[in-house]
Parts: structure tokens; sequence; C-alpha cells
């Protein structure tokens, strides 16, 4: 690393349906000079982004009705507050990476085709993820995309959580159980191999309970089984996405409704979770929390009760549990939601010390929990920045 990359920048970019999350970050170090996101892409957009002191930059205008024009505007407020930086590489997290894609790759044409394919199984996402990099490429011209998967951590999972009981041809086709939230699991991981080796030597389920939410089991640091399967519809209900469904409800839906393709993906994606639960109240849980009423209990009750069923089920296919960690905006900061899904379960040695829960503390589990409770939070920006670097050229840990 030479005194010139004092210049250089890596930019981390995590594209949502309405959202875009940046993170810029020095050619070396895990601090980011910038951190903000758009919100509501859309006509009512807005976007905000803070140095690494927390102070607010001062956004130059822009049009936030398109990803591309929110891009154009966070590097026009970033180019601004950093005159002379120069882009080696842009990482951007895509959702889903297909049979094709266990690691990070630069993207060329031929591997954005690829990714384009795959939309149909990641609407809410890859869409947007391509949008988000062809907007990169745009306005960087030359510099490195690197795309990094979601499903990638669990490309190693084992056949039975990998596949559907249909005809094997499907398997074959690559109807298989992708699972998501990989780049989130990958950092819980490498945190927790950081901070408590001998958990991570063992047996550990991650919930990573946001927006999307999905849990993963990890046995000596590899993934063994993910709630989430083909797309990012499965297992645990999420803001607005059903989680796990008897496909039966989909024939009724089809034959006794004659709905279309288009409207079940609607309800499905868009309708259902926590905001179809609540009657329309909201997919957001802290709205779902304050309102404290029949409908959002009626969401919240449903949503505690899939997370700790799908505890109970990874806890059993890795023969128990060394520690539960919880991330996520929800498992980050709920207090309510952790507290509901760990009781009851002393039977798998789990107690949580409610003074720690009530402060967000990093280790939740009292001293009389057979099982370590923790939060980690979830670094997306850090685990795409790091990609993104090795694809530049730049070695982690090497000093000038
Ligand atoms: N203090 C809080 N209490 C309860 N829920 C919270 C709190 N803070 C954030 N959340 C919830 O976290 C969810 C958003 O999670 P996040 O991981 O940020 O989403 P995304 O998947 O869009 O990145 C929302 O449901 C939000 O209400
Ligand atoms: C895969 C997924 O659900 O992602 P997000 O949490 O960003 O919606
Ligand atoms: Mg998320």
């Amino acid at each position: 690393m030479t005194s010139a990359d004092r210049n250089t920048g890596i930019l981390a970019l995590n594209a949502g349906s309405s959202s875009l999350k940046v993170a810029l970050f020095p050619a070396e170090g895990d601090e980011p000079l910038v951190t903000g996101q758009a919100d509501r892409i859309g006509p009512e957009g807005t976007l905000k982004l803070k140095d690494a002191s927390g102070a607010e930059l001062t956004v130059a205008g822009g049009d936030l009705t398109s990803h591309a024009g929110a891009l154009a505007a966070i590097i026009a407020t970033v180019k601004g507050a950093f005159p002379g930086l120069r882009m080696a590489s842009v990482g951007h997290r895509v959702v889903h990476g297909g049979l094709d894609y266990a690691e990070p790759v630069t993207v060329t044409e031929a591997v954005l085709a690829k990714l384009a394919e795959l939309e149909p199984f990641a609407p809410l996402h890859q869409p947007h993820n391509i949008a988000g990099i062809r907007a990169a490429m745009a306005a960087f011209p030359g510099v490195p995309q690197v795309a990094c998967f979601d499903t990638a951590f669990h490309r190693g999972q084992p056949f039975v959580n990998d596949t559907f009981a249909i005809p094997h041809r499907y398997y074959e086709k690559g109807v298989r159980r992708y699972g998501f939230h990989g780049l989130s699991y990958d950092y819980v991981t490498s945190e927790l191999e950081r901070i408590a080796p001998h958990l991570m030597a063992g047996r550990v389920v991650v919930a990573h309970l946001g927006n999307g939410a999905s849990m993963c089991a990890i046995y000596k640091g590899r993934s063994v089984a993910s709630s989430m399967g083909f797309s990012a519809l499965d297992g645990l209900p999420m803001g607005t996405r059903c989680g796990q469904i008897d496909p039966g409800v989909l024939l009724y839906m089809l034959d006794r409704e004659h709905l279309d393709t288009a409207q079940i993906r609607q309800i499905l994606y868009n309708e259902s979770g926590l905001l179809g639960l609540s009657g329309g109240l909201s997919n957001d849980m802290r709205t779902l929390e304050e309102a404290d009423s029949a409908q959002s209990h009626r969401a919240i009750d449903y949503f505690v009760f899939r997370v700790q069923r799908e505890l109970g089920a990874m806890a059993a296919v890795m023969g128990g549990i060394d520690a539960l960690v919880f991330c996520g905006g929800i498992g980050e900061n709920s207090r309510v939601i952790r507290r509901r899904v760990c009781e009851r379960l002393g039977w798998m040695g789990i107690e949580i010390d409610h003074g720690r829960n009530a402060a967000n503390a990093t280790v939740l589990s009292s001293e009389f929990s057979r099982t370590t409770v923790m939060i980690v939070t979830t670094r997306e920006d850090l685990v795409i920045a790091r990609a993104a670097r090795a694809a530049a050229g730049i070695n982690e840990g090497v000093a000038a």
C-alpha cells in the first residue's frame, strides 16, 4: 500500500427495491469514510449521507426518482466531500448467484446476462441489484464492478438442505434451496471466529431478522441449513413476504380464484408477511410494536412462533446448539422480539439476562445459560468492500 492509496476509494452498494445503501471505504481499514442511503426512490425519494464523524454531508441535489439518479447524487456528494478521490473498485450486493457463482465475480456483460436470468427468482432484489451495477458502470467507466452474492455462503450445503422432494430433474435444472443473506452470515461467522472462536467451532444458529428475514444453521463455520430456499420468499415471515407456505395454497389461488402469476407474485412478495398478517397495518416491526393492537399482536405472535420453530429444527439437525446469534434491524434492536423468541427455551439451554437484553448488549445470555446468546451487528457493506478491494488488487493488512 502506498501513500497514493490515501486518495483511493472503494464503494460498496446494496441496492434494494426502493433503497440504495452506500458505504465508501478507504483503501485500508474497516471504517467507512461515508455511509448513507437513498430511501423511497421515486417521486418522494430522500438521500442522507454522513461522514466518519457522523456529520451529515450536504447532499448535491439530484434526481431521486431512479436508482441511476440516486447513484449520481451520491457520487456528486462524495466527490464534493473528497475531491481527487479515485475509485479503485465498486462492490455490489447481488442477491442471487444461482448455480454459477459461489464466490464474488468481476462483472462483465456475460455475467450480467446470467444474473438477469435469475431475476424471476428474486424479483424484489435482483433487478435493482443489476440496475445498481449498470448505474455504477456508467458512472465509473473502466473501474471493476464486483458482484458479491447472498447465495454464495450456502453453496456447500448438504444435499438434504439443497433439494426439494420433487422429481430430481428439477434439482438438475437448478431448482434448489439456495439460501440468502449470505453476506450477513459471512460477516457474522468471521466476527464470531474473531471474538468467540470456541463457539464458531461448534453449532451456531444465526437469526438475520430484518425487513427480509432468514435463519442459518452454521456447523463448524459452514452453512448446513437455511430457512430461505429457492427464492427469498421461503422460511420466516418478512415485512411483506409470506415465508414458508403450503404449495397447495398457490394451487387454490390458481384453480379457485383464477389469479395469474403476476397477481400471486404480488400477494406473496408485497402483501403478505407482517403487513398481511396485521391486516395492512404495517410491514415495519417497530410500528407494530408501538401499535400494540389485536392486528399487530397477530403479526408479532406469528413471527415469534416461526423463529422459535426454525430454531428448534436447526438445533435438532445439528445435534444441539452452542450459540444463538441475532442480527439484522429487528435482531439487533428489538428487545421485545429477542425476549419473546428466547422465552420457554430453557430446555435448549437458553436463558437471557433481561438487563443485558434491554441494553442491547453483545452477550445476552445469563451466567446460568448453557447456550450463549449474542447480538452481532452485521456488516454486509464490509464483506462487499473486502471483496471489491481484493478484485482491485488491494491486499488487506499489507502496510505501506
Ligand atoms: N428499535 C427497533 N425495534 C423494533 N424493530 C426495529 C427497531 N429498529 C429497527 N427495527 C426493524 O428492523 C426492520 C428493518 O431491518 P433492516 O435489517 O434494516 O432491513 P433491510 O432488510 O431493509 O436492510 C424493520 O422492520 C424495523 O422496524
Ligand atoms: C434476501 C433478502 O431478503 O434481502 P433483504 O433482507 O435485503 O430484503
Ligand atoms: Mg436486509
